[in-house]
């Protein structure tokens, strides 16, 4: 079988145990999947953890969502890049001038630079939650307003859900990379996300890459469900 799409899915490897998470990629393939590191392997395990992973042939996204003044952004991607991530990510709500920074520090990197993105509105969140911070856009507008500024600032393309992807590709073109988490296989659990769509949705609407989870990794069968989201969306 051919997986035209097997590199688009980006696996959350949200673990608590190195061991488990290792066992578990060792009967991956790159050629399947990259990986993501987040907050909680990447604060248990640091930087060695990521190394590993990367010697293991696997493109990973470190997904820490920085959050700061531009300076410290700045610092915080360059280390990235040392890592030798294949990309990394901002909070687009640290504004114009942090996302910008964070692309000028990479330039020394040149064609080795990590694709950087900005989060936009979480997928855990829905309009009832904008409201609580006092925006009273709908997700989707403040998506879209996020990611224009995401854009404008020079970065590689953003974090939202798949429920946005159509109109995003509309209006951001065809090179801009959406990623998107929040990706539930039919009759998987829904969790604390909110703004879902099965993988197949998720590519037909225009997803770049789909970020996977639980779905996933609390299954019995990690590898029979990472193949068979591989072939739902080939
Ligand atoms: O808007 C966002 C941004 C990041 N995430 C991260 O993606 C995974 C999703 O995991 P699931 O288990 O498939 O829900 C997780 O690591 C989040 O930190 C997101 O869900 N939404």
């Amino acid at each position: 079988m051919s997986f035209e799409h097997s590199k688009k899915i980006l696996i959350a490897l949200d673990y608590d145990d190195q061991q488990i998470a290792l066992n578990f990629v060792k009967q991956l393939s790159p050629d399947t999947c990259r990986l993501k590191v987040g907050k909680e392997m990447f604060t248990y395990f640091g930087p060695a953890f990521v190394k590993e992973l990367i010697d293991l042939g696997f493109d990973v996204f470190l997904d820490l969502k920085f959050h700061d003044i531009p300076n410290t952004v700045a610092k915080a991607v360059t280390a990235a890049a040392k890592m030798g991530v294949w990309m990394v990510n901002v909070h687009a709500s640290g504004g114009f001038e942090m996302m910008h920074k964070a692309k000028l520090a990479l330039e020394q990197f040149g064609d080795k630079a990590p694709l950087l993105i900005a989060v936009t509105v979480l997928t855990s969140m829905d309009e009832k939650e904008l409201k609580r911070l006092g925006i009273e856009k709908s997700p989707q507008e403040q998506v879209i307003y996020l990611a224009r500024l995401a854009k404008e600032a020079g970065l590689d393309g953003i974090v939202c859900s798949a429920q946005e992807a159509k109109v995003l590709k509309v209006e951001l073109g065809d090179k801009f990379k959406l990623v998107t988490p929040g990706i539930r296989p039919e009759g998987s659990d829904v969790g604390d996300q909110k703004r879902i769509m099965t993988p197949k949705q998720a590519i037909d609407a225009g997803s770049d890459y789909l970020v996977i989870g639980r779905p996933i990794t609390k299954s019995n069968d990690p590898v029979k469900v990472l193949n068979d989201v591989n072939r739902s969306i080939n």
